[in-house]
């Protein structure tokens, strides 16, 4: 649907950008991960076509729209990072206001801001000035504004900053909702437990560069060569610790109250060894588990850093 081809950006003399490619597909709900920084917010107003590209193509349906901008403009809505509604009006009033900058009057826009009023959740605080509102309540209506034209592709920019825990689930579940109904969604964030959740493909961001790329699945798959398991015992002793340390394969182990947590080659079969070890010297089990790989790992094992640092 639209093709990033080997884009830069540079502001003065900082790269914000430096050489990317990138696909959105039509359909699909696309993540860009990366800690602060990492030139999110710049790809996606290059996409928005809010300013273009130092050098590189984007190609949207055959067209390039750096060089035609208008091509993309009308099925684009974009949610951007900064709250941008004017505090003393009301959510309505703020829908009627961004209603009209695109065209729409009368009927029409009355009865499209009632419908995205119900998509946000917020008919019946419509009428109260937005200077009341919850920050959460604030991102709802800035995404509220990005979808009275109905835009084919959103364009989301980190739209659960500082926002309380239900607003965010709120939030999460009408991007979902949108994109089961059909529409192309791009959804920046360095949340990875939000990215994981509604993400069909994932690109990951730093310092201006994409490091990885593909599904959840692709990218957890592709990352790590190890399995961490994490086992509760009713007790734990000298005897089992040593016994599970001498093993093949165990590359760290990590003991925390009654609980040793070891992290070994994938499928070096520790976990069964590990049982069995247990069972001779009698130690009992209480619970156990592999623990799956998180995008964040990914991050880390690509940077040496975490998301947050
Ligand atoms: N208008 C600007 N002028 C100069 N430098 C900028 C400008 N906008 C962004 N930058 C720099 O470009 C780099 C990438 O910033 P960008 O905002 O695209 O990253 P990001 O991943 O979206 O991070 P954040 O979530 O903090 O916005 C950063 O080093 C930032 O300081």
């Amino acid at each position: 649907m639209i093709k990033l081809i080997r884009v830069r950006k540079l502001y003065k003399s900082t790269e914000a950008v430096k050489g990317i490619d990138m696909e959105i597909r039509e359909g699909e709900i696309l993540g860009l991960l990366g800690p602060n920084g990492a030139g999110k917010s710049t790809t996606i107003s290059i996409i928005s076509t809010l300013f273009p590209p130092t050098e590189g193509q984007v190609i949207f349906e055959g067209q390039d729209i750096v060089k035609n901008p208008k091509a993309i403009r009308r099925l684009l809505g974009m949610v951007p990072q900064e709250i941008a509604l004017y505090p003393e009006l009301s959510a309505y009033e703020n829908l009627k206001f961004f209603g009209k900058l695109y065209g729409l009057n009368g009927a029409e826009l009355e009865s499209k801001i009632d419908e995205v009023l119900n998509i946000i959740g917020m008919s019946e605080k419509a009428k109260t000035p937005v200077k009341t509102y919850s920050g959460g309540m604030k991102r709802r209506v800035n995404i509220g504004c990005a979808l009275l034209h109905n835009p084919k592709i959103l364009i989301m920019d980190e739209p659960t900053v500082g926002i309380d825990t239900q607003s965010r689930t709120y939030i999460l579940e009408t991007v979902k909702k949108l994109n089961r109904e059909g529409m192309t969604i791009v959804y920046t964030s360095h949340y990875m437990d939000e990215v994981e959740y509604l993400c069909d493909r994932i690109y990951i961001m730093d310092d201006g560069h994409i490091i990885a790329q593909g599904t959840k699945e692709e990218l957890k798959a592709s990352m790590t060569k190890e399995n961490t398991i994490i086992i509760n015992f009713e007790y734990i002793n000298n005897n089992l610790v040593d016994a599970i340390k001498s093993m093949q394969d165990v590359k760290s182990l990590i003991v925390e109250g009654d609980t040793i947590k070891v992290t070994c080659e994938k499928n070096s079969n520790l976990l069964q060894k590990t049982l069995l070890i247990a069972q001779d010297l009698d130690c009992v089990i209480t619970s156990f588990f592999v623990k799956e790989p998180t995008l964040e790992d990914v991050f880390l094992s690509k940077t040496g850093r975490t998301l947050r640092d």
